[in-house]
């Protein structure tokens, strides 16, 4: 199928969950953004450089080969909240975008997840969805995870880094994380796994039929 679908929501809501379960569904190359700016900001933690300047964080971003980056080193809750960081830079920002961009446009239809899918990645997506849920059921997804990788943790760190890295993702002046205009709202604080890929299924094959 040669459709893009662009799903946003903040940390921990499920949009990659679902979105792997969307491309794999339609068969579809999937693009985790995420990815890219927790890549830049690892590169810098680990070469012991600054999470504070531009100049730099642009450089790791412009050499950055998307096909590289792998989920597994980059999955680490402290490169999650390092790459929020960096993520407020608009020329790292500008960088990254233009890679993402290009992803969509070279695939033959492609779900890309992150925070500025739909409003300022592919704003022309004929599927947009906002997927969301509670901090505290976030937070407690989030917890379970990283239990089940066999590290040690504490829920209520978590709620509180997942409500800091929600005010800064949404409270950032370039491309902030919010629902587009068009973007179907996807509450899953209610829903498995399976509940909500069925209720993203319907919208999507309802707008496939519509266009
Ligand atoms: N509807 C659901 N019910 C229960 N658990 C879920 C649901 N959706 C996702 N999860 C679980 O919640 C955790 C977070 O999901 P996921 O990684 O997909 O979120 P995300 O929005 O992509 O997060 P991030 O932005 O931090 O990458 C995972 O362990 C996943 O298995
Ligand atoms: N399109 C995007 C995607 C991500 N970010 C920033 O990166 C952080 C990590 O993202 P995860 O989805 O892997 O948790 C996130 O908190 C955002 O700050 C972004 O700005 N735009």
């Amino acid at each position: 199928m040669d459709l893009l679908v662009a799903i946003d929501g903040p940390a921990a809501s499920g949009k990659g969950t679902l979105s792997q379960k969307i491309a794999a569904h339609y068969g579809l190359r999937h693009l985790d953004t995420g990815l890219s700016y927790r890549a830049v900001a690892k590169a810098l933690l680990d070469s012991g450089q600054p999470l504070d300047n531009e100049e730099i964080a642009v450089k790791v971003a412009k050499a950055l080969d998307l096909g590289t980056m792998k989920r597994e080193e980059l999955a680490i809750h402290a490169v999650g909240e390092a790459a929020s960081k960096i993520a407020v830079m608009p020329h790292v920002r500008q960088a990254l975008v233009e890679k993402q961009r290009e992803f969509a446009s070279l695939a033959k239809g492609a779900v890309l997840d992150g925070r500025d899918i739909g409003t300022v990645v592919c704003p022309d997506a004929p599927v947009k969805l906002y997927v969301t849920a509670s901090p505290e059921v976030r937070a407690t997804r989030r917890y379970h995870e990283i239990l089940a990788r066999g590290n040690d943790t504490d829920e209520a760190q978590i709620l509180a880094d997942i409500k800091l890295r929600d005010e800064r993702d949404m409270g950032r002046s370039d491309s902030p994380l919010k629902p587009a205009e068009d973007a179907h709202l996807l509450d899953t604080s209610k829903m498995t796994i399976e509940a909500a890929f069925e209720a993203a299924k319907s919208i999507i094959d309802a707008a496939a039929e519509n266009n």
